[in-house]
């Protein structure tokens, strides 16, 4: 992976059913013929191509939008995917109930030479993304595939939802200065990687996380700790010693025993750095009324002529306190959050899924033509989920997410097929409908500004795409929030912002949940 925090192979970071799925498709000859095999006894049914859509259907912590992450690191998993000796190894170890192998050798052999040959697209990490859009859609051996499913949905839902708080925070926050304090109350320490990394993309100025800085190029930020107060005999003591040891670098703790008191410790150091020609950089409180604290705070500090000096505050932070603080007339103006953040507190996981849409015959004329060239020859077989819930039924289909914008920002998405809606897409008008209500429609006309958000990312399994740098995906989350009405971005009842089918593809998806609820499922 990409800035990897283990230096080991990753193909194994799946559920086992995935495997013992792909030993499926590879003893029922439903694999890619292009990878070596040597196997006789495999039974010749037809080698099978599929389409896959990841998507989530509701947005977290009951907000009216998401935004997209982890695709830098499904590149960089993707671009180190392999199965190793010592994989294969424990692979081979493996007994069914019988106490026998559970997979053949020849299976093994099959997995050691295994190159991933799939077509990705996917939507720029950064982006805002609603319920039902695919964020990744892989095309490709459906062996491969269905490998796939479960890191992409580890990698793609957790960075996505931690990139979606930290957006909330940041749009509570203003310009305010935003540091993430998380790693000690992560869960574990991949768990903490990602969400430092995540929390910059949304919003964040800096980490107090090291490791993160280095390897993701985010800044690193932080105080001190209520132990090097107590450490020492006195406050006064304590805040002296550590302007002297780093006077370029002095926020002060100030709420150990008694918060004002502690305001007027630091006052005497930061006289004592003034003389030096330092400053007193900031103060922090982690404790108490942090409203009442603040104002009172900055009041002393104004006095003694500290008016540069910031206010920090820290404590079990949400937006929700941070927009209430931000009423109530707080003086904080850099804000340390950490568990609520980096746990995704109130909405501990993204609900992302991975859902087969369309599987057909594969098609291997030539194999050293173009693979995209490869791909037009044999019908897609639409498939699709049912379920009693609405929501939860599947939509088929080669997916595309076409998001449609004025001059004030983006007004609608819709999902189409790349194959079917071809033609409807080139007609004067565009009629989107509601997935959930087929009564509500939105029309679009040929010249309405639109982008269509997934990119080729993978190819045949080589990557084509340049991923952009952190900080320029950190700079396209705020530009894709300017483009969201403000209706969609509040905290309480949000908009919901339009997401629908394009007519033909409503159209298909109805006709398939006739035939399958009328039996057709043989
Ligand atoms: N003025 C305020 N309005 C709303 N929430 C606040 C305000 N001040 C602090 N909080 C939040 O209230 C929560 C609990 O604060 P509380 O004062 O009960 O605990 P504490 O100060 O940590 O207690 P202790 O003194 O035992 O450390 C924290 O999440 C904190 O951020
Ligand atoms: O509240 P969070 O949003 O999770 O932010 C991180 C918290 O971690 C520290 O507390 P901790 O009690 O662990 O250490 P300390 O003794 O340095 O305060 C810090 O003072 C913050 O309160
Ligand atoms: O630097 C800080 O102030 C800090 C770092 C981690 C956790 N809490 C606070």
């Amino acid at each position: 992976m990409t800035n990897k925090l283990y230096d080991t192979s990753l193909s194994l970071l799946t559920d086992l059913y995935q495997v013992t799925m792909a030993y499926g498709y590879w003893k029922a000859g439903m694999t890619d013929d292009r990878q070596p095999s040597s196997d006789s006894t495999r039974s010749g049914a037809a080698e099978k191509e599929a389409v896959f859509n990841l998507y989530f259907r509701k947005n977290p912590f009951s907000g009216g939008f998401t935004v997209s992450g982890g695709l830098t690191n499904v590149i960089g998993y993707i671009n180190n995917f392999g199965f190793s000796r010592k994989d294969l190894r424990y692979l081979r170890s493996l007994t069914g109930s019988d106490g026998q192998p559970l997979f053949e050798e020849g299976f093994l052999t099959y997995l050691a030479n295994l190159k991933l040959s799939c077509d990705i697209d996917a939507i720029p990490e950064g982006t805002v993304v609603f319920p039902n859009e695919p964020l990744l859609r892989v095309r490709g051996p459906i062996l491969q595939c269905q490998l796939l499913e479960t890191p992409l949905l580890n990698l793609v839902n957790f960075e996505s939802l931690i990139t979606t708080k930290a957006a909330r925070l940041r749009l509570v926050a203003g310009t305010d200065t935003l540091l993430e304090f998380g790693l000690r109350r992560a869960q574990g320490a991949d768990g903490g990687m990602t969400a430092s990394r995540a929390a910059y993309i949304g919003g964040f100025d800096a980490t107090s996380n090291v490791l993160a800085g280095k390897l993701y190029d985010i800044p690193v930020r932080g105080t001190h700790a209520h132990s090097w107060v107590m450490s020492f005999d006195t406050e006064q003591e304590a805040f002296d010693t550590y302007a002297e040891m780093m006077p370029n670098n002095v926020t002060l703790l100030v709420d150990t025993y008694d918060t004002l008191e502690g305001v007027k410790h630091a006052i005497q150091t930061g006289h004592k750095l003034r003389q030096k020609g330092y400053a007193l950089s900031g103060i922090r409180l982690d404790s108490g009324d942090l409203a009442y604290l603040s104002i009172e705070a900055r009041k002393l500090l104004d006095a003694a002529g500290f008016t540069d000096t910031a206010i920090v505050a820290s404590n079990d932070l949400d937006e929700i306190i941070i927009n209430s603080l931000k009423q109530q007339g707080a003086k904080i103006t850099v804000w340390g959050v950490g568990t609520k953040l980096v746990t995704a507190y109130d909405q501990p996981a993204l609900g992302g899924v991975y859902k087969l849409a369309a599987v057909r015959q594969a098609n291997h004329a030539d194999p050293d033509s173009d693979p995209a060239e490869n791909h037009t020859a044999v019908r897609w077989d639409y498939k699709m989920k049912l379920s009693e819930q609405a929501i939860k039924i599947s939509t088929p289909g080669i997916q595309q997410v076409r998001r449609f914008r004025d001059e004030r920002g983006f007004l609608a998405d819709m999902i189409f097929d790349e194959e079917r809606s071809a033609d409807d897409l080139n007609e004067a008008t565009t009629t989107m409908i509601d997935p959930l209500d087929f009564t509500k429609r939105r029309r679009f006309e040929a010249d309405q500004p639109f982008e269509d958000l997934l990119v080729p990312v993978f190819r045949g399994g080589e990557q084509v795409y340049d991923c952009p740098d952190i900080h320029a995906t950190r700079a396209r989350v705020q530009e894709q929030l300017a483009g969201l009405h403000p209706g969609v971005k509040r905290f309480v009842n949000p908009h919901t912002y339009p997401v629908g089918l394009e007519k033909s593809l409503h159209e298909l998806k109805t006709e398939l949940i006739l035939k399958l609820r009328e039996g057709g499922r043989e």
